[in-house]
């Protein structure tokens, strides 16, 4: 049975109901992010800057969006050696975004978590990807397992670790939530508004879905930013997320 939305925890504002919606600025160009983010306006408060735009002077204009008072969430889905993931953290916690990627491997996420000691920085990790399928998982090397399974060992051991929120498709995000409990977060991709284009996505819900499943936070790139008016879509996503 779904969950109501009340009685999942608070998104990361605390308040604002806007940042329950994170627009992932998957843009080549900062030119081409400034004019969406403008073009958007006060309709989007909380920005995620991913491999495109980070590696275009997406960093500079991560610390230009901190400046206008928006969040950043550092979408860079790290995984290395321990001492260089903790040493990466490190310098990330010092540019005063909200939210960072990890991919879910233990070393991985306990770097993370020394290397963000003593800041505010949130790190998330990812589980499964929400483009992956269980044979997208076979394909990749694993012994066959379903990827809601695989979902729900790393959100066990993300939990153990103290990693703050989970990255998963809100397909699972009822079952993460009996494992992390109240206090993490749950951010999800892969929604998209009724109608629209799946693309590469697998495991898809609408944003009023998404919210009843326990998602504190949903991310949504593509239909918002390819839309001819992005500030419209943005805002219906707003309007259906307060009434899920
Ligand atoms: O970490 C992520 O944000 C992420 C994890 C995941 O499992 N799936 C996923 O789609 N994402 C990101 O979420 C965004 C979804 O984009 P759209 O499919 O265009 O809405 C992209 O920027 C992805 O990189």
């Amino acid at each position: 049975m779904s969950q109501p939305s009340s009685s999942s925890p608070k998104p990361v504002s605390g308040g604002d109901i806007r940042d329950r919606l994170i627009i992932g600025l998957d843009v080549p160009t900062v030119d081409e992010a400034r004019s969406i983010v403008s073009r958007i306006g006060d309709a989007g408060t909380f920005y995620k800057i991913g491999y495109q735009l980070a590696y275009a002077g997406g960093f500079e204009f991560a610390r230009e969006l901190i400046g206008q008072g928006k969040k950043v969430f550092l979408d860079l889905k790290l995984h290395d050696i321990g001492n260089t993931v903790e040493e990466g953290v490190r310098s990330i916690a010092r540019m005063g975004v909200t939210f960072l990627t990890v991919h879910a491997y233990p070393q991985t996420m306990r770097a993370a978590v020394a290397g963000k000691a003593g800041s505010d920085l949130k790190i998330l990790a990812v589980t499964v990807l929400t483009s992956y399928d269980d044979n997208d998982l076979i394909d990749a090397g694993y012994a066959p397992v379903a990827a809601a399974e695989l979902v729900a060992k790393r959100a066990e051991q993300a939990r153990d670790i103290g990693i703050d929120g989970i990255v998963c498709a809100a397909t699972e995000a009822q079952a993460v939530r009996t494992i992390v409990g109240r206090n993490r977060l749950i951010v999800t991709p892969g929604i998209r508004p009724a109608g629209a284009d799946a693309g590469d996505q697998k495991r898809i819900v609408t944003p009023a879905e998404g919210i009843r499943l326990g998602a504190n936070h949903l991310v949504v790139a593509r239909p918002i930013v390819k839309a001819d008016d992005p500030r419209a879509v943005a805002e219906a996503i707003v309007d259906e997320i307060a009434k899920a």
